[in-house]
């Protein structure tokens, strides 16, 4: 598949909702070649389209069709339009899903159907529109819409709009990646990443709930006012739930007083919770969705970098005990993530820095090509400034990380949702982490509590031989180049190790760690030496 060309979006939509028109003005903005399928198929045939139907009629016209779409998409590199027709048919379908797998774009764009209908009888030469035109768009709108919504990966209303609003927004949503999560026991889901993909809030929620619990932290408030905002013009009843921030918010307290509140407000199975904010939101939004009547829909619109390429995906949702981190909890999939890059605007530079941790944890287990990023623009990565962040380059760099760290994630989730075996990887450096967390009494960030964990777990894994000294050595100097801490001098041995046995990898009474064969290749470390695991904390001690 290497080097093979195919179009940057396909856009798909009823007769009138200006594919074409919306289309040019896409390419045009994005600097791309534009491509009309009906065009093409005429050019193939030598005739107009009209001409050919009446010639050799519709089945012969959709065999055309379909060699002139399929070919398209194997060797066209610009914004590709499809006739109204053409995803109706299992050939075209089939392609188009292929296209999605490979990373591709169908969007669906969705005009107002009076706005529609007009502009397809205004054009004429419109074969499908023969006898009453209203009448037939109107049935064949009733037949192809669900098969669009389901073709499509992207959905974009363009309702009352000029052909360039809905081209800007359609150019947003081209822009933005998407990360498809799927595995033999998960429902599959996309995490999509890109600057203004909030927007797709609705898309995500479906059209089942009728009431959205919309749980967030207060410093993120001027987020979830959008998202209240976009919730209510879709026609929800949104309830806006406030949490205690960052770890506060993540107790059986805090779970208690809104499953109080959903139980007061009605919520039945058919509604819906929306987790947004940080790692800390997210998690604690994810577990009442989970235990709320045995699990309700959720969707995650995760707004710190952590939490965007770590904590919103993968399902693991949960809540602190006295006795530790994430002591209780479930697996429980989200029904989409939205990572909205418009959120990292307000996002402060320690907590952007601290969410570096995961994202050089999934380097070091899976993804060289992290680390590389990581290398090449440390100093920018560091200097992260939310009110200038947006108009940056860093904006392309950070979009591409986080794409890059939610693939290694969908990767292990994917294979083993429960946490079996492969899932264990994503633990590189929690062991210490999160007692490391514990014992600063959560003053410690998360991400940060990771990063000396890496450390320590990369200490380990030389001491007993399986890496070099090297690479520890980059750990600590790469890790140290973003900002973050590479060393914890705060706590005993002894309570470092109850900890550690507190770990959810441990088994009876044996520790079990993750450690390092070289980058890319994690192992499972079972019961190791006593000693090397006590030396290894001596050596981030300092
Ligand atoms: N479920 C998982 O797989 C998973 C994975 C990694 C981490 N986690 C959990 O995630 C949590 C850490 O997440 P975190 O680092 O996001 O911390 P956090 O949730 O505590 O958020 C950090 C702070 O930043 C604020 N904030 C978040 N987004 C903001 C924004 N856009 N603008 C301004 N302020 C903003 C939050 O309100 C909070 O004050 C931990 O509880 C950790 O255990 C879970
Ligand atoms: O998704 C996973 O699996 C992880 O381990 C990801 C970790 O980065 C994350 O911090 C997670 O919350 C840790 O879970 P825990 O099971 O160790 O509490």
């Amino acid at each position: 598949m290497s080097g093979m060309r195919r179009p940057v979006a396909v856009i798909i939509g009823m007769m009138g909702a200006g594919k074409t028109r919306v289309g040019k003005e896409v390419a045009q903005m994005m600097n791309l070649p534009f491509a009309d399928a009906d065009n093409e198929i005429e050019h193939d045939a030598g005739m107009r389209i009209p001409e050919y139907f009446e010639k050799y009629g519709e089945p012969e016209f959709r065999r055309l069709e379909s060699d002139v779409v399929l070919d398209m998409l194997e060797d066209f590199d610009g914004i590709f339009s499809l006739g109204g027709g053409a995803p109706m048919t299992p050939s075209i379908q089939e392609g188009l899903a292929q296209y999605i797998a490979d990373g591709g774009k169908v969007v669906y764009l969705m005009a107002d159907p009076e706005e529609a209908m007009e502009r397809a009888n205004r054009g004429g030469g419109r074969p499908m529109l023969n006898g009453d035109a209203n009448e037939r768009w109107k049935k064949l709108y009733k037949e192809r819409d669900p098969v669009f919504r389901s073709v499509a990966n992207v959905h974009v209303g363009t309702r009352g709009q000029s052909p360039q609003a809905a081209a800007r927004k359609l150019m947003e949503m081209i822009d933005q990646r998407i990360v498809h999560v799927t595995g033999s026991t998960i429902e599959p889901y996309d995490v999509r990443i890109g600057e203004g993909v909030m927007g797709q809030l609705a898309q995500v929620l479906g059209s089942k709930p009728a009431k959205v619990a919309l749980i967030h932290t207060q410093p993120v408030q001027r987020h979830s006012d959008r998202a209240r905002t976009l919730l209510r013009q879709a026609g929800y009843d949104a309830y806006d739930i406030v949490i205690p921030d960052a770890e506060a918010g993540k107790t059986i307290e805090v779970a208690n007083g809104i499953w109080q509140r959903l139980g007061d407000e009605g919520f039945t199975r058919s509604d819906a919770i929306v987790g947004l904010g940080g790692g800390a939101a997210t998690d604690l939004a994810g577990f009442v969705a989970a235990t709320w009547m045995r699990g309700i829909r959720y969707v995650n619109c995760p707004t710190s970098l952590l939490a965007m390429v770590d904590a919103s995906t993968g399902g693991k949702t949960g809540i602190n005990t006295p006795q530790g981190k994430n002591l209780v909890g479930s697996f429980y999939t989200p029904a989409g993530v939205l990572a909205d890059l418009k959120s990292l605007a307000s996002l402060p530079n320690d907590i952007f820095i601290e969410g570096l941790g995961e994202v050089a944890k999934s380097g070091f287990i899976m993804d060289p090509e992290i680390l590389q990023i990581l290398e090449d623009h440390a100093g920018e990565l560091r200097a992260f400034d939310g009110s200038t962040f947006l108009d940056s380059g860093l904006k392309d760099v950070v979009a591409e990380l986080i794409e890059h760290t939610v693939s290694v994630k969908a990767y292990h989730v994917s294979a083993d949702l429960k946490e079996a075996g492969l899932r264990e990887f994503l633990n590189y450096g929690h062991t210490l982490g999160h007692a490391i967390e514990k014992l600063e009494h959560f003053r410690w960030r998360h991400g940060n509590a990771v990063a000396v964990g890496c450390v320590y777990a990369a200490e380990l894994s030389h001491l007993l031989g399986y890496i070099d000294q090297n690479l520890v050595d980059y750990h600590r100097s790469l890790l140290g180049s973003l900002g973050l801490p590479t060393s914890w001098n705060n706590g005993t041995w002894d309570d470092v190790l109850a900890l550690m046995h507190r770990d959810k990898k441990a088994r009876g009474n044996k520790l079990r760690f993750v450690v390092l064969e070289g980058v890319g290749h994690p192992i499972h470390l079972e019961d190791p030496p006593a000693d090397a695991v006590e030396e290894a904390f001596r050596r981030i001690q300092q």
